[in-house]
């Protein structure tokens, strides 16, 4: 089958007009890596601008009564109703996700353990982001938490059926990505939230590759505790602060382990002793990141103004578009597709395998396509749904079947 013609495709796109709204998506620079740092949006330069001018200018010492002391919560809120399918009160930006994981899974081990001393198993899935795994290695060695680790193949993703069998009364808490990282498989996180509390456990769920990408509906999904990231398609910019979601039933019940002044019932006060806060106040620790919070603010005002379920369908369309093209050009040079087929198991992303996809890649970036790869053979299309064009995904596509054909005929020269 040959593919559809981009043009088309991009008339009929209703999110198709905001790509103007970006700084730099007016060049022939093909970016699929918007799943890694999403793209400026031209209204954070003049929000920034406006922010050091007025806000941080004028205002200065003032600013921190004036919302900038609650401004994690509040975004927060906002990033919850916006993106997360969170009710007030649940969300608070701040920190790195490394951190935020941190403190949430050392505050999940400490209340499974408060409940039942035998609840002492982390399960996390061997094909998690580094840094989720990495974590939980040192939580675990910290407390005396034990890890279970859940097999799962580098093109798939955690099956909930296979959760089911390692789940018993020793899980504490089970810690999963929504969308993986490397093959774009989307977990059921309904599904598997309810699994982890038959079985007595919490979820810790990674929400890095899923928001902004994919409906996120936490209330609905039961879910304990989420964390994620704000750079990807959140447009928050490169090191912009991560959020953390904490279920308004457990946050009583949860002692995270840096207990810092902004986290205190009462920080001003500046007494002795760490009372900690109610509410999700009780999650922060140091002084927010509020000038870092602005292009996140910009890009949850934009998405406010679309709706995360079209979005959800542009997603699903632009990574259809790029399953179609790889069906076409790349499948007759080998290179098979990593992510499921299914656009219901599938998120924001598309990973394509090839033994050449490395040097692939190398190329591809010295002429302005930006793809990335990830080991052991996939080159990932990151599909940003408010800023990547159809036309840019068969550039992109087209550019790949050329290298490789580049690459196989130097191999056989
Ligand atoms: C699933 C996942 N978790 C965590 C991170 C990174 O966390 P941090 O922003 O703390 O580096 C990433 C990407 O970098 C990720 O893809
Ligand atoms: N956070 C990143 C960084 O600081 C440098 C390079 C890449 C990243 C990423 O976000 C990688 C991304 N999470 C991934 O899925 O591979």
């Amino acid at each position: 089958m040959t593919h559809r013609d981009p043009a088309g495709l991009d008339r009929e796109d209703p999110l198709g007009p905001l790509r103007e709204r970006f700084v730099g998506a007016g060049t022939d620079l093909v970016y699929l890596d918007g799943n890694s740092l999403g793209r400026p949006l031209a209204a954070t330069a003049a929000r920034m601008a406006a922010f050091v001018e007025q806000d941080w200018g004028t205002r200065l010492i003032r600013g921190w009564d004036e919302g900038w002391f609650d401004l994690p919560l509040t975004l927060g809120d906002e990033l919850g109703r916006v993106v997360l399918g969170a009710g007030p009160g649940q969300t608070a930006v701040g920190d790195s996700t490394t951190v935020l994981l941190y403190k949430m899974l050392r505050a999940l081990v400490a209340e499974a353990r408060d409940r039942d001393p035998a609840r002492v198993e982390i399960v996390v899935d061997t094909d998690n982001f580094p840094t989720d795994r990495y974590v939980v290695e040192g939580v675990a060695a910290e407390t005396g938490a034990v890890v279970r680790w859940l097999e799962v193949p580098t093109d798939g993703g955690i099956e909930v059926e296979a959760l089911t069998g390692v789940l018993g009364p020793t899980t504490a808490v089970v810690l999963a990505s929504h969308v993986a990282y490397r093959s774009g498989h989307l977990l059921d996180l309904a599904a598997l939230t309810a699994a982890a509390h038959a079985a007595g456990a919490t979820v810790l769920a990674d929400l890095c590759h899923s928001a902004g990408a994919v409906e996120v509906r936490l209330d609905a999904a039961d879910v304990d505790v989420a964390v994620g990231c704000t750079y990807k398609y959140l447009n928050g910019g490169p090191g912009s602060p991560a959020y953390v979601y904490v279920a308004r039933r457990l946050q009583e019940r949860l002692r995270q382990p840096i207990t810092g002044w902004m986290g205190h019932a009462d920080p001003f006060a500046m007494g002795p002793g760490h009372t900690p806060a109610t509410g999700m106040r009780r999650f922060l620790s140091g002084t927010p990141a509020v000038l870092a919070m602005q292009p996140l603010a910009a890009t949850v005002a934009l998405l406010d103004e679309v709706g995360v379920a079209a979005v959800r369908e542009k997603s699903v369309g632009l990574t259809g578009y790029a399953v179609e093209l790889a069906d076409d050009l790349l499948a007759p040079l080998g290179v098979e597709l990593a992510t499921p087929r299914d656009p219901a198991r599938r998120g924001g992303h598309v990973t394509l395998r090839h033994p050449a996809m490395r040097e692939v890649v190398a190329a591809l970036w010295r002429r302005d396509v930006l793809p990335d790869y990830r080991d052991p053979d996939g080159l990932r299309v990151g599909l940003a749904p408010l800023s990547t064009s159809y036309a840019e995904v068969r550039a992109g596509l087209v550019a790949v079947r050329d290298e490789l054909v580049r690459v196989g005929q130097a191999g056989e020269a």
